[in-house]
């Protein structure tokens, strides 16, 4: 059979298309402007259209749900270098009659001895074709130029082993576009774990990460394993890395270095092979500046930075997360969103980003039913106008909004008292997103505190 790896067709004819048919996966070949030059008959199936009407539609339009030609070598992630051979995995919006899209691998290949620059891409569905929860609820949904650009740019560094600094507002899907990177890598078999050290009292991150021996302290009544051994062979996503102690910035620092981890209380060095991810919404350089954190451990976590815009700043990728979190929400019924809500949500600033849409979107689908989502199901959380980028330091105080029945807190450690979350628990009817909302910070992070403050009763 025929294999992108062996003999790819060098142009597109007739035996051309006689062997693209042969190929069960949909298949596209796009030329030089990434305009479809040919498709077999799975493709026109996957698309709900025909082979005919699918030539010369462009990439953005057809497989990424927006209008306009291709942005360009730097910024479509379908961009390659002569010989190059790539597996991304990106969410393909192939929309069929009912709106739906649905999650794909893309194997990207340039066509061995064109001239033309022509793109073969194979659409490998995942699971059998079913949309699979799973890549449904870890795709990273948005295709702005600023997106993808942003998403070429992990896609280039995933495959390496360098460290990764993620850098965004609270919301903005740092933590999304780390398991993106980690699915991405070579890594992708192994485990992706999330150390989240706002959640963390100073004690416990030392023996979180790297773990203890029995009797190393009071309570310690066996061994147990610390996150940087758990994610041997995978990526240790450390969030808020901002929030780490300085006496365990050094402690990081050498294991960075050196590859190797002592236990709390171990006398041995453990080697470990993880690659490290770090995500914070503060502006770590100035915190150097600050003296507040090490300048050794800045540099070597910004070995590769990587900036995620906020919502406001990228308005084109709002519709379509609005409609994913809807369908997410199970109200594939009330896709597409019409122009009127599509219209209201553009023009809002998100001071909440994407964690923000998705707590308005699951409220809406909600008060909708099984009707459509209409503009009055659209409950903002700030009525704010637009307003200017809050400087760095003041982002984790305005980045839920401020109109909410308390300030948001600062996420310093200790920042989330129990009669605060307590206060936003009952304010939010036990809800947890929206009581991570009201407290400025993740659903994961609310989380954990709650599991800490369980421990401790
Ligand atoms: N591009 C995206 N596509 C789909 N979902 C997204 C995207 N970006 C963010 N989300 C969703 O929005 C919510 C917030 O994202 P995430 O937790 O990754 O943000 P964050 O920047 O890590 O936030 P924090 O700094 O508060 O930890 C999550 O539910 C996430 O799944």
């Amino acid at each position: 059979m025929f294999s992108l790896h062996q003999s790819p067709p060098p142009l597109v004819h007739p035996d051309g298309q006689q062997v693209m048919e042969l190929i069960p996966e949909p298949f596209l070949i796009l030329d030089g402007d990434h305009r479809v030059v040919a498709a077999n008959q799975a493709a026109a199936d996957l698309f709900s259209q025909t082979r005919g009407m699918l030539m010369g539609q462009g990439c953005q339009e057809l497989l990424f749900g927006l209008s306009g030609a291709c942005p360009g070598d730097d910024a479509c992630p379908l961009t390659l270098q002569p010989g190059e051979v790539r597996v991304s995995e990106q969410r393909v919006e192939a929309r069929n009659h009912q709106g739906r899209s649905r999650p794909l691998k893309i194997r990207l290949s340039r066509m061995a001895g064109d001239a033309e620059g022509l793109v073969g891409l194979q659409l490998l569905a995942e699971n059998g074709g079913q949309e699979s929860k799973g890549a449904e609820t870890s795709q990273v949904v948005g295709r702005s130029s600023a997106m993808s650009r942003l998403m070429h740019v992990v896609e280039r560094v995933a495959p390496t082993s360098a460290t990764v600094l993620l850098l965004g507002e609270s919301g903005v899907g740092k933590e999304r576009v780390a398991e993106h990177l980690h699915r991405c890598s070579e890594r992708a078999d192994g485990p992706l774990v999330v150390v989240d050290c706002s959640a963390l009292g100073e004690q416990l991150i030392e023996a979180e990460l790297f773990g203890y021996e029995k009797g190393a302290f009071t309570g310690a009544d066996r061994r147990k394993i610390g996150l940087f051994e758990a994610a041997q062979g995978g990526t240790l996503f450390i969030d808020e890395v901002g929030e780490m102690p300085l006496a365990m910035q050094s402690k990081l620092l050498r294991a960075l270095e050196a590859s190797r981890i002592r236990r709390v209380g171990g006398t041995d060095y453990i080697d470990v092979d993880a690659r490290v991810v770090a995500a914070t919404h503060r502006d770590l350089g100035a915190m150097v500046a600050r003296g507040e954190f090490r300048e050794d451990l800045y540099y070597r976590l910004a070995a590769f930075p990587v900036d995620i815009p906020p919502l406001r700043e990228r308005r084109e990728d709002i519709v379509a997360l609005a409609e994913h979190f809807l369908e997410q929400a199970g109200g594939a019924h009330q896709l597409p969103l019409s122009r009127s809500v599509a219209e209201l949500l553009t023009e809002y600033p998100f001071p909440g980003n994407v964690r923000e849409l998705k707590n308005i979107i699951s409220r809406a689908a909600i008060l909708a039913g099984s009707g459509p989502v209409l503009p009055e199901h659209i409950a903002f959380q700030s009525r704010q106008g637009p307003a200017a980028p809050p400087a760095r330091e003041d982002r984790e105080m305005r980045a839920d909004g401020n109109t909410l029945p308390f300030p948001p807190p600062r996420r310093t450690r200790n920042g989330l008292t129990r009669e605060r979350i307590r206060a936003a628990l009952e304010a939010s009817d036990g809800h947890r997103a929206e009581a991570a909302q009201r407290l400025g910070v993740s659903e994961r992070t609310l989380y954990r505190h709650l599991q800490r403050l369980s421990e401790v009763d």
